[in-house]
């Protein structure tokens, strides 16, 4: 790690704290690198591995967590049955963040809820969402039909997206539509998808130069990235393109990646166009960043998420969020390990912010 980024972070000597993280094996080998945990120790931090198929109260008899941090699918929170745990624990030990409020982002709606109507003031910035509407996915044909995209109100191109965001591979399957019979395409192929027929959200698709604002939150903590997204769709072009085009997880390659990243939604252009729109895009003001996350910190109530914002490529003051993840790929981010570590430090030094509501509504 480059020395001048190194962490703020202040040691108290004699200061241990033993943090607990409770994901799946994936997650660990993307979060927990050795770096990681290196620095943390050195901060003193031993970050010890919780086993997500047994109850947490069979485990490491002999250690007291001060803090657990966690990424967790329903039924690890059975096996874990923390709620057993902190009946006994809870006092002392904290758990981030609540999962009922974890909840209310695996659903597309619910989580730009949290974006909506934001009262923020810097400079002339506004932020909000783009407009979007579920759809009943049955009404795929005839007057039933037209008559839902009518009142849906509707503009196109619109991305579908499925309207859980559960951190499974299919919730990040979307799709640009750009027409009406695109549209009765996606669905269809979704009714024949029988049993594992999912909802859509449809949004309406904001051209925005090809980048997208990564807002990375860890409490106090806060990092914005640029990231690739989609390229703009020129107005006169929008009207001539007709049916549907997919993808999936694009803004997944980091500005480096991005050189030589293929992406299968290229309908308009190269990488290396997409690369100069990256570094030319200028970063939004510090100060909003901040702003938006201390809101939807405190909106949400949750500790750990990033924030994916575009900027409108029509006015420049208009901001939007679109996504919002919980418990994000922090190792992505350059010198992740002292931004981890500062924030797991305020939450053993209890700083109050950082305190979830007693750990309420753990086993919802
Ligand atoms: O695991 P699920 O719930 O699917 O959520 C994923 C992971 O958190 C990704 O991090 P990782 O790749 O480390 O697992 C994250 O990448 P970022 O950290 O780049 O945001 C994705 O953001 P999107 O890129 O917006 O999909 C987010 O959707
Ligand atoms: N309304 C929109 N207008 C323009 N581009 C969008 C819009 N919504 C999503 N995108 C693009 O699609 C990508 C994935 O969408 P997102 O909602 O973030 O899904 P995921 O949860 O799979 O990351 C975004 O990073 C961005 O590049
Ligand atoms: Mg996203
Ligand atoms: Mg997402």
């Amino acid at each position: 790690m480059p020395q001048e980024q190194a962490s703020q972070t202040q040691t108290h000597d004699d200061e241990r704290y033993i943090i607990g993280y409770a994901m799946e094996p994936k997650k660990i080998q993307n979060l927990l690198k050795p770096s990681l945990i290196e620095h943390a120790r050195k901060h003193g931090i031993d970050l010890i591995p919780i086993d997500i198929n047994k109850p947490l109260i069979q485990q490491h008899p002999n250690l007291h967590f001060h803090c657990i941090i966690q990424k967790l699918q329903p039924k690890h929170w059975d096996n874990l049955n923390l709620h057993q745990y902190m009946s006994k624990h809870g006092t002392t030990t904290t758990i981030i963040d609540p999962p009922h409020l974890v909840r209310k982002l695996q659903n597309r709606v619910s989580m730009l809820e949290f974006a909506s109507n934001l009262p923020l003031s810097v400079q002339n910035a506004t932020v909000g969402v783009p407009y979007q509407a579920v759809i009943d996915i049955h009404k795929t044909s005839g007057d039933d039909f037209e008559e839902m995209v009518t009142d849906s109100n509707l503009r196109f191109p619109v991305i579908a997206k499925p309207l859980y965001a559960d951190g499974t591979m299919k919730s990040h399957e979307l799709c640009l539509v750009f027409d009406r019979e695109g549209l009765r395409e996606t669905l269809n192929k979704n009714a024949a998808a029988g049993s594992t027929t999912t909802p859509v959200v449809l949004q309406e698709f904001v051209n925005h130069g090809g980048v997208v604002f990564k807002v990375y939150v860890a409490g106090e903590h806060v990092r914005c990235v640029k990231r690739r997204s989609l390229p703009d769709i020129p107005e006169e072009k929008a009207e001539t393109l007709k049916g549907t085009l997919k993808f999936s997880q694009i803004s997944n390659f980091t500005v480096q990646d991005d050189n030589g990243a293929k992406s299968n939604a290229g309908h308009n252009g190269d990488g290396a166009n997409h690369l100069s729109n990256i570094e030319r895009a200028e970063m939004p003001e510090e100060n909003l960043i901040k702003e938006l996350a201390r809101a939807l910190r405190e909106r949400t109530g949750l500790n750990m998420f990033n924030v994916d914002v575009i900027r409108d490529a029509k006015d420049c003051t208009r901001y939007l969020v679109i996504d919002i993840n919980y418990f994000p790929g922090y190792a992505k981010l350059p010198c992740y390990e002292p931004f981890i570590t500062d924030f797991l430090l305020d939450c053993v030094r209890n700083k109050p912010a950082f305190v979830c509501e007693e750990n309420q509504g753990m086993n919802e």
